[in-house]
Order: C-alpha cells, then sequence, then structure tokens
C-alpha cells in the first residue's frame, strides 16, 4: 500500500506563513489560501489540512491527521494525547499576566479572589494552584486585552511577543506564565509506513533548519594566523584551507554557527583575516 501522510495546518493566523514556508523550503509542493480546506502535494505523499489551530491536537489525537503544526501553548492546553516530534523555531512568545499600567505590581498573590480573563484557562488555573492563588477564571476566545478597560476583569493572561498589543490596550506584563513556540506534534501511534515518510520530512525539516542556523565563511589568512584563525572556524569537520596565488596568503572556507557569528567574526578580523566573505547557506546536511 502506498501511505499518504495527512498534515494539520493553522489556516490562516501566527503559525501559517511560516509552516507553509518551512514546507517551501522542504521542497514540498501544495496549493493553499485559495479557500480550498484540504491539498494534495504535487511531489511528496502527503495532504495538507487547513484548520482552526485550536483544533489540531484533537485532529491529531484522534488520527485523523497523522501530523500537526500547533503552538506549545495550545498543545498544552488542549491537553490532548499527542506526542511533541520537534521544534519547528518559530511563533515564538510567551503566556503572560498583565495588569493596567498605571497599578502596582507587588506580585501574584494580588490576584488572589480577583478576575482574570484568557482563552488559556488550563494553563493560568495550573499556575495558579501552584502559587496557592485562588482567582476566578473568565475565559473568553479572543481581544482578552479589552476585559480590564471595560470592567470584566483586574487582570488578564494571554500571548505576548513584541508587547505592543499590552502597550497600546494600557496594559503591562508583570509574570510570565510559560514560554512557547511552535511544535510538531503526532500521534502516539503510527504504522511502519508513515513513520518512514515522517522520518523522510523530518531529515529535510531539519536540514533546512540547520543551513538557517549557520553562515557559509570564505576569507583570506595570511599563513602564520592560520592556526589560530581555523581554530576559532571548525566548521563541520574541518576547514578548507587553499593557498593563494600571493605567496604567504591562503583562501579558508567554513560554517559559522549565527549565534557565535558577531564576536567570532571580531576575533578572526583581529589575527588578520581579509575580505571576509558570508554567504547564506541553503540546506545542511550532517
Ligand atoms: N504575536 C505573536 N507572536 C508570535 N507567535 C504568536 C503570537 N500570537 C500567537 N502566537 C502563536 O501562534 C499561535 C496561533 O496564534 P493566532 O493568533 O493565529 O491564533 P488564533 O487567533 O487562535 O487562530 P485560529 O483562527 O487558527 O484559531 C498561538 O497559539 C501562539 O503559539
Ligand atoms: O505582543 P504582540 O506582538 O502585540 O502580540 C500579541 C498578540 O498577538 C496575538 O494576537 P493576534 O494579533 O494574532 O490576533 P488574534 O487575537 O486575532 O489571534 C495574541 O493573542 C496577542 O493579542
Ligand atoms: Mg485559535
Amino acid at each position: 500500500m502506498n501511505s499518504v501522510i495527512r498534515i494539520a495546518l493553522q489556516k490562516s493566523g501566527r503559525l501559517s506563513e511560516d509552516s507553509y514556508q518551512l514546507f517551501k523550503e522542504c521542497g514540498i509542493r501544495f496549493d493553499y489560501g485559495t479557500g480550498k480546506l484540504k491539498s494534495v502535494s504535487s511531489n511528496f505523499p502527503a495532504e495538507f489540512l487547513f484548520l482552526r489551530d485550536d483544533d489540531i491536537p484533537g485532529y491529531v489525537e484522534d488520527g485523523v491527521a497523522d501530523l500537526g503544526i500547533v503552538g506549545e501553548n495550545v498543545a498544552v492546553e488542549t491537553a490532548r494525547n499527542v506526542r511533541t516530534i520537534h521544534k519547528m523555531g518559530f511563533s515564538k512568545c510567551r503566556l503572560s499576566i498583565a495588569i493596567p499600567r498605571g497599578e502596582t505590581w507587588s506580585g501574584i498573590q494580588q490576584l488572589q479572589h480577583k478576575n482574570i480573563a484568557t482563552s488559556y484557562p488550563r494553563l493560568l488555573g495550573n499556575y495558579l494552584a501552584g502559587e496557592g492563588v485562588q482567582a476566578n477564571i473568565h475565559e473568553i476566545s479572543g481581544s482578552v486585552e479589552i476585559a480590564p478597560s471595560i470592567g470584566l476583569a483586574e487582570a488578564v493572561c494571554d500571548i505576548v511577543s513584541s508587547g505592543s498589543t499590552l502597550l497600546s490596550n494600557g496594559l503591562k506584563e508583570v509574570e510570565v506564565i510559560f514560554r512557547s513556540e511552535a511544535i510538531l506534534v503526532g500521534a502516539q501511534t503510527i504504522s511502519d509506513e508513515k513513520q518512514a515518510l515522517i522520518d523522510k520530512l523530518l531529515f529535510r525539516i531539519k536540514a533546512v533548519q540547520a543551513a538557517k542556523n549557520n553562515k557559509y565563511i570564505v576569507l583570506n589568512a595570511p599563513n602564520d594566523s592560520l592556526d589560530k584563525i581555523t581554530s576559532l572556524l571548525p566548521g563541520m569537520k574541518s576547514p578548507t584551507v587553499t593557498p593563494l596565488a600571493t605567496e604567504g596568503w591562503s583562501s579558508v572556507h567554513s560554517v559559522l554557527n549565527e549565534n557565535d557569528f558577531w564576536e567570532n567574526i571580531e576575533a578572526i578580523r583581529a589575527a588578520g583575516a581579509q575580505g571576509i566573505l558570508v554567504i547564506p547557506i541553503e540546506k545542511m546536511i550532517y
């Protein structure tokens, strides 16, 4: 039997663009944005479902979808029996408690017996229970930040990223209760055939992510500082060093992690490197 994996993606929202872009970079083509809620890939055995994000963990638990991309916040809040397969590195945000900007904050005990509006009653309830705070949780499904200004609650607990939504609604963040990013979730049990397709997909996702996190570096170095420079550029195995036409100089090619980039590049320059080229990598396979 020829298996096809079904992958649930958010139809339209904060997870959608990065999810669609990732599959594109993995070389998996499918149509989206046409209003159709289902699409079959033209070059990979996968079918895509476009859904509300809150429904994705349930579809995966029930086996209607084999995989889904959701925020960790939604995966925990919905408490469905799914497994986390991979962290996607996008849609990073936090779930935070916020209060009106003019009020002072003396700590979480301040919310004892107060009203808090949120779309995350489970995450908030667990957090408050852990802190020994009893509060009235008002569950609302969106536009949570409006609650204090209309007298619905003294505080809110909602997603924060840049903080601009809080700012424009006269609120300030006082407590982070959960940190989240998009994750790939899968059903607890899966056939061997489908697992083989998931492995193939993960191989591509990891190659795309590794490429994003690294840069290809080409530079010229005087031979007497080659040891120092190559020690700062370990690369995937070791750097490539080839002689230049100019006597006493070599060309060094290597790969450098984005996180170490600025610090290492300063040290490399200080060691005598010149003509440094930094080039994006499209795919990276270890
Ligand atoms: N401002 C943000 N920055 C980064 N990530 C965010 C932000 N807001 C939400 N997210 C993450 O993206 C997920 C989806 O957010 P979005 O606001 O699109 O959800 P939604 O309005 O519930 O969408 P849907 O219509 O699919 O139910 C959230 O669960 C969270 O993990
Ligand atoms: O800190 P910020 O960068 O302002 O982001 C936070 C906002 O982003 C999300 O809403 P979104 O804009 O996705 O709209 P929604 O309420 O319709 O989901 C979230 O619910 C917050 O309201
Ligand atoms: Mg939703």
